[in-house]
């Protein structure tokens, strides 16, 4: 990863604020303490190959990957300088982690956002939600669609492509090729609306969680409970967001009951984890510019 040597050094000191502050969202998504069947600082969710510190020697491994990534879209870069910075990421991350995936999908999803947000501060433009996710689908977005995912198993093919075959979804790729609608269009929405009533950070993000597993079609979800699985989780954010979400009195109590059904299915909302640190970035997105 050399991408210092790529770009002008006037373009160094925005990329590193766009990276540090991408890694800052992955670590409040992860230290995020309700959260259902998700890795917490608590707890292991549904998963038993990964806890707290698995993450936090993840985010460790991925400290110089977003602000490269970010000084790589200063260049404009087309889709594939991108992706050999991700899978060069990848591989960080598993050494790191012992070949457990914390991060695949935010290395993707964050590493395209930190990229767009380079080109948005390179061409001296505003950094805003709305134009560095156009950014995203308007220079990669064809291109994401058209290459081979990264993650494959002995059959040739990753968790994602298996279960969009089987059940007709998108997954992580659609998302970013399209902009990230649900961020910009259920995250977001649903982060600053509590932010604004509550001015409570920890609820905010916990409500923009719950409003991403409602709409979703995570294939983390799929991959673990199948098409049933899915709805399931779907449903039960559903009616949590319907009894008043995070403005109940009660809704501790409510997440940690979601967080025991998850984990007694084995179910683990993985891609609207990674969903909400992309909300976080876009949320903060205008402040880096
Ligand atoms: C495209 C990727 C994400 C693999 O895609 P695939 O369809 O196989 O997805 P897979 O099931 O492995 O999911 C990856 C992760 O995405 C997240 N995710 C799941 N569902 C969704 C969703 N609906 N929306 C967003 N993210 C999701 C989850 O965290 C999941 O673990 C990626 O691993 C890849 O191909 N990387 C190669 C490097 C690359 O192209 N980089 C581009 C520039 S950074
Ligand atoms: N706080 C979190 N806790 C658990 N997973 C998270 C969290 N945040 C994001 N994720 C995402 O969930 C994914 C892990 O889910 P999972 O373990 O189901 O994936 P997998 O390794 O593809 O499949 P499996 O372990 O079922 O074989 C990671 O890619 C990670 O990006």
């Amino acid at each position: 990863m050399a991408s210092g040597r790529l770009v002008p050094d006037r373009h160094a000191l925005p990329a590193r604020r766009i990276g540090r502050f991408a890694l800052a969202c992955l670590y409040r998504e992860v230290a995020l303490a309700h959260k259902p069947g998700l890795v917490t600082p608590w707890s292991r969710g549904s998963h038993e190959d990964m806890d707290f510190s698995t993450f936090l020697r993840s985010l460790q491994s991925l400290r110089h990957y977003f602000p490269e990534i970010a000084a790589c879209g200063c260049g404009r870069p087309d889709f594939g300088a991108l992706r050999s910075l991700g899978i060069d990421a990848e591989r960080h991350m598993l050494r790191a982690t012992g070949g457990i995936n914390t991060h695949r999908g935010a290395i993707f999803n964050l590493g395209l956002l930190c990229a767009a947000a380079g080109v948005a501060a390179a061409g001296r433009q505003r950094l805003e939600p709305a134009s560095v996710c156009a950014l995203v689908r308007e220079s990669w977005g064809a291109s994401m669609l058209a290459a081979p995912a990264g993650g494959h198993d002995e059959a040739g093919l990753s968790h994602g492509q298996k279960v969009a075959v089987r059940h007709g979804v998108g997954g992580a790729r659609a998302e970013a090729a399209a902009g990230f609608p649900s961020a910009m269009a259920v995250g977001l929405p649903a982060y600053v609306s509590v932010l604004e009533t509550t001015g409570d950070e920890t609820r905010a993000e916990t409500q923009a969680l719950f409003a991403l597993i409602a709409s979703v079609d995570d294939t983390n979800l799929l991959w673990r409970g199948g098409a049933a699985g899915l709805a399931h989780a779907k449903r039960s954010a559903a009616d949590f967001l319907a009894r008043g979400g995070v403005l109940a009195r009660d809704w501790r109590g409510r997440v940690d009951a979601i967080d025991a059904d998850f984990r007694s299915r084995r179910l683990s909302p993985g891609g609207s984890a990674d969903l909400l640190a992309v909300t976080l970035f876009l949320a903060g997105v205008g402040a880096l510019g």
